[in-house]
């Protein structure tokens, strides 16, 4: 592959490993753009549309997309705005994956317990610019100034060790299931931002001619995302009590109500969000619907 079999194509970043990484390839398959990535290569052509994949680490796809490098990405919100390019990227589409918090995160049983505390310490992170933001606010509050501020540290990973390791008396690190800080003896004390991965644009295309692709492009990860997000609810109501079932399950746009051989029933179908799902279940039970169905998409446009 040379530069000239990249002329013409939009450049489409795709985090290249860690917690992003097989959700996006999901994403790809879900959304039919077919590639084959050659061992080790980072950049790949895409077969059935003018698109190249750039597989790039996800805290440099901010930079690359904000400043044109490349054309369209997935990363999380975090690293967007750790890297200062919330100005420069335009975020087209929440995926519904990657949902993580940026916590402050202190030894349960230690002395330090509230972020007070922990001002004018040493805290270890990934994040030094969202860390040192947050702590230069509460040392101006404490008037800390000078050799008293907070000191931020960076380090690249296993963030959770600092503490243990002497290295630090807290650290900033993301958080999911909390599973790492539970095992690692620390306990959140702070919430600086919650964060999930999305689809972002450039804010200043280089390349206007590529609007249609990423429309196309966005218009069928938009369909992968939200068939994650619903499931299609199908019950037998009696018409009675159509109401009733119609404002449990009012569907995106309305339910499809259809007649059945006998007269005093009806079938409906409808989307329902998947978290809301057995709560809605229960609610027909309640007002006697029967075979009460849910089914999974793989797929659609709504
Ligand atoms: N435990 C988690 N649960 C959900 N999403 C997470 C989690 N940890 C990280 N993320 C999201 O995935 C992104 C990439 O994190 P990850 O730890 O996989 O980085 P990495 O690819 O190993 O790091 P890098 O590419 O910077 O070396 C984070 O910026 C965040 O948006
Ligand atoms: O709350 P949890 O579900 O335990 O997830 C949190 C962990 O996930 C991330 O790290 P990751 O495992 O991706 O590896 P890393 O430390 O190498 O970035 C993050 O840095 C935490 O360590």
């Amino acid at each position: 592959m040379n530069a000239d079999s990249l002329n013409g194509r939009l450049l489409f970043a795709i985090p290249k490993k860690g917690r992003l990484h097989e959700k996006c390839l999901e994403l790809l398959a879900g959304a039919d753009i077919q590639f084959r990535r050659h061992h080790r290569l980072d950049v790949c052509l895409v077969k059935n549309h003018p698109i190249a994949l750039v597989f790039l680490p996800a805290s440099d796809i901010p930079s690359f997309v904000g400043k044109g490098n490349v054309d369209l990405g997935i990363t999380g919100q975090d690293v967007i705005l750790e890297a200062q390019m919330q100005e420069h990227v335009t975020e087209v589409l929440k995926l519904n994956f990657g949902k993580c918090a940026l916590q402050v995160q202190v030894p349960e049983a230690g002395p330090v317990q509230t972020v007070e505390q922990l001002a004018g310490k040493r805290v270890v992170t990934s994040f030094e610019v969202l860390s040192g933001k947050y702590f230069n606010k509460i040392d101006d509050q404490l008037n800390l100034a000078g050799e008293q501020k907070t000191k931020i540290e960076y380090v690249g990973g296993s963030v959770e060790a600092a503490c243990a390791l002497g290295l630090a008396d807290g650290i900033v690190d993301l958080v999911e299931s909390g599973d790492t800080m539970r095992a690692a003896g620390l306990h959140a004390i702070a919430t600086l931002l919650q964060s999930e991965a999305v689809l972002i644009k450039s804010s200043t295309p280089k390349h206007q001619a590529l609007e249609p692709v990423i429309k196309l492009i966005t218009s069928r990860i938009a369909g992968v995302v939200a068939a994650g997000r619903y499931v299609v609810c199908e019950y037998n109501i009696l018409r009675v009590r159509l109401h009733d079932a119609t404002t449990i399950t009012p569907g995106r746009r309305a339910p499809t109500i259809s007649p059945l051989e006998d007269e005093a029933w009806v079938a409906v179908s409808s989307m329902v969000e998947k978290s809301r799902v057995a709560n809605v279940m229960d609610e027909l039970v309640k007002i006697g619907a029967e075979d009460i169905l849910i089914f999974n998409l793989d797929n659609c446009r709504v």
